[in-house]
């Protein structure tokens, strides 16, 4: 199977021009407010209406912030209509028990909205600097949480992506560990549309992109339907050549 495109977006407005550009998960997050920069809720439903009411085929996630972000806030309750959502693990490294805390806060959103909900792990592949456990432990912890799957992804927005701090070795091992316990990958991270023909060859479920979707490729500039078309382009080209 190809990858999916799911696309980064701030509000509605931003919705309507991912789906313009034809991608295949909207994923609402607030990028001035980091890498997994929860919008506010209301933006949060805005989105999750307009996919219900133009009953499209597009699957909708969240970011949800930082765990640690909850420690001292009380989640408010996700519309329905979200299918999957994200939770960073920043600052959770020095945390002897962090899975248990990281366990803790989903269940408090799980609580707020009186359902079950489908967990992507977020593995930041810059861990040093995000003070998160390494990939290793979070691809670990997702399939003992049974997880939906891992998003690999860069806490630092500064350019440097993917490759520039896991090996291929290492991407394809963890691929391959997460892909066992049958759960998704997404792999995220300033990725360009150059880079697509190399990813694709890790099989990839998923893959997430914002700033490539953004005029001047500027995760905070606003989303452009055809900057998402050359980005789907890219992706079709490599599945072709794969
Ligand atoms: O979830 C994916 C991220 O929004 C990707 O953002 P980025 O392309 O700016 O790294």
């Amino acid at each position: 199977m190809p990858p999916q495109l799911l696309v980064s977006v701030r509000n509605e407005i931003e919705a309507e021009a991912a789906l313009q550009g034809g991608c295949d998960i909207l994923d609402i997050k607030e990028p001035a407010r980091g890498s997994l920069g929860m919008a506010d809720i209301e933006a949060i439903s805005a989105v999750a209406d307009v996919i219900q009411q133009q009953q499209v085929d597009v699957e909708v996630s969240t970011a949800l912030g930082e765990t640690t972000d909850w420690y001292a806030a009380a989640p408010p309750a996700l519309p329905a209509g979200i299918s999957y959502a994200k939770l960073g693990t920043a600052g959770l490294r020095p945390d002897l028990d962090w899975q248990q805390r990281w366990t803790g806060v989903r269940r408090q959103f799980e609580l707020a909205a009186n359902r079950n909900i489908s967990w992507i792990a977020v593995a930041y592949i810059d861990w040093e600097l995000a003070d998160s456990p390494p990939p290793l432990e979070i691809v670990a912890a997702a399939a003992e949480a049974g997880c939906a799957g891992v998003l690999f992804d860069t806490f630092a927005k500064t350019g440097r992506g993917l490759f520039d701090w896991l090996s291929k070795p290492q991407l394809r091992a963890l691929v391959n560990d997460i892909h066992s316990a049958d759960q998704l990958v997404a792999v995220a991270g300033q990725i360009a549309a150059e880079n697509v023909p190399t990813l694709i060859d890790f099989a990839p479920d998923i893959i997430a992109i914002r700033s490539a979707a953004c005029a001047e490729g500027q995760r905070t500039n606003a989303i452009h339907a055809e900057a998402i078309r050359y980005f789907k382009t890219a992706m079709h080209n490599a599945a072709i050549a794969n």
